[in-house]
């Protein structure tokens, strides 16, 4: 029987997981990869094996199936008799001010990790959700917690305070930041295969349903545009990312909005949906846009696609004036790994740079979209969020091995 590793990756609109197959103590070579994503009423189930070919795939109801459990039941059936499982690792989406490395979860660490559900009210309960159920049937099973908001604690303090009274900063609401596992992978892999960007002024950006951007400096991150939440920053899928919190306070007065109406309308009816009107799904953005007769609709798609890209340059702008100057740009994540149109309006706006886009590598989606003299290179690279969880998974469990 081999040994694997399960890693869960809980997302704002899926719920991923992939297994590895561990050898010789440290191989780490994927087996399985699946997910799990939400409509109105259903979930969609999907498993890929290794060479990405579909192996199993179906739709349930939310109402008559728990999703999690769906999941579990089909690991168990498939997995847990054929091979050893030795940990599983989590994405926890918040580890505040306490949790800065890969922490092994005990009933206590559970707590504490709930106990920072306040500052992810969205994020946090959903990836602790497969820790709790796995915990009450295989309570001995190691589980470890990699944290979203690890990697940037190399942050200075500048950087995490907000301009706020004191005594916010310290009941912990100071910035963060996020997506911190997609970055240490795309940091190692930098590492790799062009060290200059890796040692250099490097922007990282992730564009998924979630999305930021992160300046890598010397390899470490100084600064993000996420903050104290996953609602800051850039425009997202749903999420409204920065805004004036001058609207939040006319929709309290004037609209007498109250908790739930106000995470609807941030996290879930803003962003690329709520400008469009049509979707918070840029592919169905894209796709509708070739069709759409309605001229007003045509508009919103239009505007909701160019507001997203100008909030992208806005941010670079800053974060280039962070670091002194901008050497390389790095596209990930669903949205910056596939979506060519995007990367082009970003790039395109940032010439004035010396930013030079290769037009065609990039429609091939090319790993160097820059020509040889722009002055700051782009790479498209994909993440793997998952693999960055395994690594971590592993020194806590070479006695299993
Ligand atoms: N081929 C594509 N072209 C444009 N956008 C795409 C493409 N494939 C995926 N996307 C977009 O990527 C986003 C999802 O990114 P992903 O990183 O998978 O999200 P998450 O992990 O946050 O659930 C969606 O907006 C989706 O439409
Ligand atoms: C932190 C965050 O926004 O995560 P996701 O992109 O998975 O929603
Ligand atoms: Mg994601």
């Amino acid at each position: 029987m081999s040994n694997i590793i399960i890693v869960f990756n809980a997302g704002s609109s899926s719920l991923k997981f992939t297994v590895f197959q561990i050898t010789d103590k440290t191989v780490i070579q994927k087996m399985i990869k699946g997910r799990i994503e939400y409509d109105a009423d259903t979930f969609h189930f999907f498993v890929h094996d290794e060479n990405d070919q579909l192996i199993d795939q179906t739709t349930q109801s939310q109402q008559s199936t728990n999703s999690l459990q769906y999941l579990l039941n089909w690991l168990a059936e498939h997995e847990e008799g054929r091979h050893n499982i030795i940990g599983i690792g989590h994405r926890i989406v918040h580890g505040g001010a306490n949790f800065l490395a890969p922490t092994q979860i005990t009933p206590a660490i559970l707590m504490q990790l709930e106990a920072l559900t306040p500052f992810a009210p969205l994020h946090q309960p959903q990836t602790l959700a497969p820790v709790r159920t796995i915990a009450s049937y295989q309570p001995k099973l190691p589980q470890i917690a990699c944290f979203d908001t690890a990697f940037h604690r190399t942050m200075p303090d500048i950087a995490r305070l907000l301009p706020l009274p004191r005594q916010y900063a310290q009941k912990g609401v100071i910035r963060y930041g996020f997506h911190g596992l997609s970055y240490d992978y795309l940091t190692q892999r930098l590492n790799q295969i062009d060290p200059q960007l890796a040692k250099g002024r490097t922007i990282l950006a992730h564009l998924g349903s979630g999305a930021s951007l992160c300046a890598l400096k010397e390899g470490k991150s100084v600064e993000t545009t996420m903050g104290f939440s996953a609602l800051d920053g850039l425009m997202m899928g749903s999420r409204c990312g920065m805004i004036d919190p001058g609207v939040l306070l006319y929709m309290l007065r004037e609209e007498k909005a109250d908790w739930d109406t106000l995470v609807n309308t941030l996290y879930h009816q803003s962003g690329l949906l709520g400008v469009s009107g049509v979707s918070s799904d840029m592919r169905a953005l894209r796709e509708h846009l070739q069709h759409e007769g309605d001229p007003g609709l045509r508009t919103s798609i239009e505007q909701a696609l160019a507001l997203s890209s100008y909030r992208i340059v806005e941010e670079i702008g800053a974060l280039a004036a962070i670091m002194g100057g901008l050497d390389g740009l790095v596209f990930t994540a669903g949205i910056g790994e596939h979506d060519a149109q995007l990367r082009q309006d970003v790039c395109q706006a940032l010439e004035w740079l010396g930013l030079k886009l290769d037009v065609q590598a990039n429609m091939q989606h090319a790993s160097i979209i820059t020509h040889a003299d722009s002055s700051i290179r782009v790479r498209v690279e994909p993440t793997h969020e998952e693999l960055v969880i395994c690594q971590n998974v592993l020194p806590f469990v070479q006695d299993r091995l």
